[in-house]
């Protein structure tokens, strides 16, 4: 049970327009300049992840595209139509933050509800039971637990096939089993054709999910690409040791071109040149120091190294 994209594009609407484009877009709150002209495009058939800091401008990105908010500069383009279409209406998933639900409705009542406004639904009872709902059929809004509310959210965004799906951290605060069961249906409909946007603070998320990360910052684009081009090739060596080793002696003893940090304290990391004789030589020196090492290994660099390298690790 996954769903087909609904196959139903109509004159005007350039099959091969990109699923999401947005160009040189600015949103203004008062004094604060949220969204400080961003351009990204999300292409079709594809999971695209928005990635930034608190408060870089994803959810205004995501609500601008979704129609809820009036961009004060520049343009969107959503399946090639302007976001307050109403034919984007039947074609188009949006998963609510919160609300939206009647509290006293029960979670089956109301997804039964939501079907009924599509032509070719998916099932809402497989549906329930694919998100770990069914037992929760008969539980009105109010008395659902967060995650249970926000996997209703989700059901309810995808119960009429659309073919572009906008999820805003669909899955925060989930437990990893419900997460999962996300992470699945997120994969099911990227298999069935269906665009996804999305946006999270999980990195092992957006590595997993993801054919596009887009990295935003202060409202502008700072990275784009595959999980693996912007992770690159590199290989690092990591190790732990006490904290406070001498870099500077360690990198005189390392070749011409290494790198060497301490981040956070006591885990270190040796970016360059990753050829095995470096293991040697590093374990070499901290011997002669007589420093014990633990957790050596060559890696590459993570999403997360990316990310924190570009948007810095001050808490904002
Ligand atoms: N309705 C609003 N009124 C005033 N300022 C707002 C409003 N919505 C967002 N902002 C501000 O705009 C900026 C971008 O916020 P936005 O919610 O888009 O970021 P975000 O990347 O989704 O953040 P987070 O990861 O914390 O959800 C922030 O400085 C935020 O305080």
């Amino acid at each position: 049970m996954m769903p087909d994209a609904a196959n139903t594009r109509s004159a005007g609407d350039a099959a091969s327009a990109p699923a999401v484009e947005v160009r040189d877009l600015v949103k203004r709150y008062g004094r604060t300049t949220a969204i400080d002209g961003l351009t990204l495009s999300c292409a079709r058939g594809e999971v695209t992840a928005i990635l930034g800091p608190n408060g870089a401008g994803k959810t205004s990105t995501i609500e601008i595209c979704e129609g809820f908010r009036r961009p004060d500069g520049g343009s969107v383009r959503v399946l090639g139509r302007d976001p307050s279409d109403s034919a984007l209406k039947a074609r188009v998933g949006v998963m609510l933050q919160s609300g939206g639900v009647p509290p006293a409705m029960r979670a089956g009542e109301w997804l039964r509800l939501m079907a009924r406004f599509h032509a070719h639904p998916l099932d809402p009872a497989a549906l329930l039971d694919r998100l770990g709902l069914s037992e929760h059929a008969r539980t009105p809004y109010r008395r659902l637990s967060g995650g249970q509310q926000q996997r209703l959210s989700l059901a309810g965004a995808i119960v009429g096939r659309p073919e572009l799906v906008f999820l805003d951290e669909p899955t925060a605060g989930l437990d990893p089993q419900a997460r999962y069961a996300c992470w699945d249906v997120v994969t099911g409909l990227r298999e069935a054709g269906v665009s996804v946007v999305l946006t999270t603070h999980y990195m092992d998320e957006a590595e997993k999910l993801a054919d596009q990360v887009i990295i935003i910052d202060h409202g502008r684009v700072v990275a784009t690409g595959t999980p693996a081009t912007l992770t690159g090739a590199e290989r690092q060596l990591r190790f732990r040791a006490r904290p406070g080793l001498n870099l500077d002696e360690l990198l005189s003893a390392l070749p011409q071109g290494s790198a060497a940090k301490e981040s956070p304290a006591g885990h270190y990391i040796i970016e360059g040149q990753v050829a095995p004789g470096l293991l040697a030589t590093v374990t070499a020196w901290c011997a002669s120091e007589g420093v014990t090492t633990e957790d050596l290994s060559i890696e590459r660099r993570t999403l997360e190294d990316v990310f924190l390298e570009l948007t810095g690790r001050e808490l904002r």
